[in-house]
């Protein structure tokens, strides 16, 4: 069977992120190393209601009352993936509480119930074995980003910088023989991305993000609050290291007196002063940081990284990739990893003592 599999497979990847805006699903021909293919790509919004389920969800662990989300998640991915052919399915689920050092990991989505719905074969629960055995869980992204990074042909060491709900940052050696090879990979979460803007957003002015950076646009940054907000313990903890989308709820603490423009003037210096902050964690200064999630589409943070790093700050279209897709496209590339038996996380990318696979295999 892993013979077989040795030959590239189309996987579907689903992934349903931090911002609870949607589902994410995308196509990608591999054999769980090197990607030969990217495919046809989709997404599902959730409504307005679904949203309000979700958050009302966050922070619980399974056991609790989870009925209505689990129902949200399945009919969502169940819409947003029974379009697409694929040989295996790779799902993300949502998360809804992630404490690695403490209750674990939770991502809600049962992949026997979705693999039964699709009649294909579903791979899932990325991060529990990880986690059990000492890792942070997240972020997994960094595998794919290694194979990525292969296929733009980079040369020289780059990085990988995810603006979600929650911000991680990847630096890639593309000389490097495998992702799992020691000194391939570095990557942690950054600090809040988005997550708190939307929420700011939400809170003032009922809308579920700054488009365009429009009003941080309108504001000025408060350098008080900048300078409260670096020193976060977090900052000066050494990766690997990860987030939970709402453990820096100080951020919102920090800008409740400011006006509209201004609390979103600082709160987006704030995602990009985190990053800066994550690059010194780097092993060499990466040669170019390649920007995916939606934080590229905000001209303001994107201005404001550009402005505070010694490198060129690039959305990943540059280089040919799908920035909208490429967490989708990940875990579509980690679910073959998994029916190979391959890791998918490394001492350098969760902390985890040595590589090691994980994931949940449910066939039909
Ligand atoms: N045009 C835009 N202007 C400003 N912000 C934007 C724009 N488009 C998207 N965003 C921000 O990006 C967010 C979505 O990003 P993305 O889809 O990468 O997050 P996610 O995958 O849910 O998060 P994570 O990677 O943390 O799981 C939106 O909620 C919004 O805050
Ligand atoms: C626990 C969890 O779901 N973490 C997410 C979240 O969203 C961004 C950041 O925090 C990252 O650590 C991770 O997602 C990406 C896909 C990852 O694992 O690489």
């Amino acid at each position: 069977m892993k013979g077989k599999l040795a030959e590239p497979i189309w996987a579907l990847g689903a992934m349903s992120g931090t911002s609870l805006d949607g589902v994410d699903a995308a196509l990608v021909r591999t054999d769980g190393v090197t990607i030969s293919e990217f495919g046809a790509s989709g997404y599902r919004a959730y409504s307005i209601d679904e949203q309000v389920v979700l958050r009302a969800a966050l922070g619980k662990w399974p056991g609790d009352d989870l009925d209505a989300a689990a129902d949200v998640v399945l009919r969502a991915h169940i819409a947003a993936l029974k379009g697409f052919d694929a040989d295996v399915v790779g799902f993300h689920g949502q998360t809804l509480a992630h404490e690695p050092r403490g209750r674990g990991t939770h991502q809600l989505g049962d992949g026997a119930a979705l693999a039964e719905a699709l009649a294909r074969t579903v791979v899932w629960d990325f991060r529990s074995n990880d986690v059990e055995l000492g890792g942070e869980g997240a972020p997994l992204a960094p595998f794919f980003h290694w194979a990525c990074a292969k296929w733009i042909g980079a040369e020289a060491p780059l990085a990988f910088l995810n603006l979600g709900g929650v911000g991680n940052l990847t630096w890639v050696d593309p000389l490097s023989r495998a992702p799992e090879e020691e000194g391939a990979l570095l990557a942690f979460d950054t600090g809040p991305a988005n997550a708190p803007i939307n929420d700011l957003l939400m809170e003032r002015r009922g809308l579920s993000f700054d488009q365009d950076g429009a009003l941080a646009s309108q504001g000025e940054v408060v350098d008080g609050a900048l300078e409260l907000f670096l020193e976060e313990g977090y900052f000066r903890k050494m990766p690997p290291k990860s987030l939970d989308r709402n453990d820096f709820s100080l951020m919102l603490d920090l800008v409740r007196e400011l006006g509209d423009a201004d609390a979103a003037a600082t709160m987006t210096a704030m995602a990009a002063a985190s990053v800066m902050q994550g690059m010194e964690h780097c092993p060499v200064p990466p040669e170019r940081v390649l920007v995916t999630g939606g934080g590229r589409r905000n001209p303001v943070m994107m201005a404001m990284l550009e402005s505070a790093l010694d490198c060129p700050v690039l959305p990943v279209e540059t280089v040919g990739l799908d920035g909208d897709m490429l967490e989708a496209q990940a875990f579509a590339y980690l679910a073959v990893r998994v029916l190979r038996g391959l890791p998918t996380s490394a001492p350098g990318t969760t902390g985890v003592r040595a590589p090691v696979g994980g994931g949940q295999i449910s066939r039909v």
